[in-house]
């Protein structure tokens, strides 16, 4: 039986892991952390400045972490400095959060970190890296998605996921967010943003030649499948040697 505790357990997607977790039968949900306290499916949740205080007193084997990048970052040490393993979700990472994410992780705990963990869009990517080995290189790619009117980072942790992607297998391209103007098109890859209602998560990929168009697109309905994931994953890491690992490791994917 593993222990759990979410931080952002308030938020959109910590209530939603809260539910999943207290009614997981191998897991037990001990409380949450956000920035004030209070309590949910019955157990605490601590305020923010007092995290440390209170993992030591609940002493959780896991942490399942969707806040913000800026908190992720601390809760990550939090944990690490007391040898609990780690999911996160956050997303919006700089690129000196990375390094000090990975310093904090590797060598001393089990992280799974993703900026998706749902199935569906962890199939999607494995898709999109094997179109950019197959299209022709003179194909332009433009990069689109689409979120709720609430999210904070943009573009989203998917498609800079999804961008690094085709990086990797068609070598680096500038990225051009949106167009204005006069703006003739480079050997580029565009990268375009929607905001707005209560939008899931949606995300494509459009390879264009002359006289035809290849899209890879992907659709999420319900946060569910973001959280079924971050829980498996949650299930997955305990006891896992140190280090950072990806949901293809928890789904057994190449
Ligand atoms: N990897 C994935 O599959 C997914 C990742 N996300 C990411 O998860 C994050 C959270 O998303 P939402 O739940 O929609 O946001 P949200 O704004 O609804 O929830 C975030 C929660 O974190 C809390 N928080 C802020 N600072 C904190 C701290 N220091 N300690 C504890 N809690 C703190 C906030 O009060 C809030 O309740 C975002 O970065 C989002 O991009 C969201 C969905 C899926
Ligand atoms: O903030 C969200 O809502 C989501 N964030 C993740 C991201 O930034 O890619 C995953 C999902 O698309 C929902």
């Amino acid at each position: 039986m593993s222990k759990v505790v979410v931080c952002g357990a308030l938020g959109r997607m910590g209530m939603v892991i809260g539910g999943i977790v207290s009614e997981s039968p191998d897991m037990d949900l001990v409380g949450g952390v956000d920035v004030k306290e209070g309590s949910f499916y019955g157990v605490p949740v601590a305020a923010a400045e007092r995290m440390g205080a209170f993992l030591d007193d609940v002493r959780p084997d896991v942490i399942i972490d969707f806040t913000i990048a800026a908190a992720a970052v601390g809760n990550i040490r939090a944990a690490s400095e007391r040898g609990i393993a780690l999911v996160v979700g956050t997303t919006g990472f700089s690129p000196d959060q990375q390094e000090e994410i990975r310093t904090a992780v590797e060598g001393h705990v089990p992280a799974v970190i993703s900026s998706n963990f749902s199935v569906g869009v962890n199939l999607f990517w494995a898709l999109i890296r094997e179109a950019a080995r197959r299209v022709p290189p003179d194909y332009d790619i433009e990069v689109t998605e689409a979120h709720h009117r609430y999210k904070q980072d943009a573009p989203s942790g998917t498609a800079t996921t999804i961008l690094d992607i085709l990086d990797a297998e068609r070598g680096p391209h500038t990225r051009v967010y949106g167009r204005e103007g006069i703006a003739p098109r480079g050997d580029e890859i565009g990268v375009h943003v929607v905001r707005g209602g209560d939008i899931v998560g949606d995300h494509t990929v459009m390879f264009a030649g002359n006289h035809e168009v290849l899209e890879l697109s992907h659709r999420a309905y319900d946060r569910a499948v973001f959280a079924r994931g971050a829980v498996r994953a949650a299930g997955w890491v305990v006891g896992k040697e140190p280090g950072i690992y990806s949901m293809n490791d928890v789904l057994g994917l190449q």
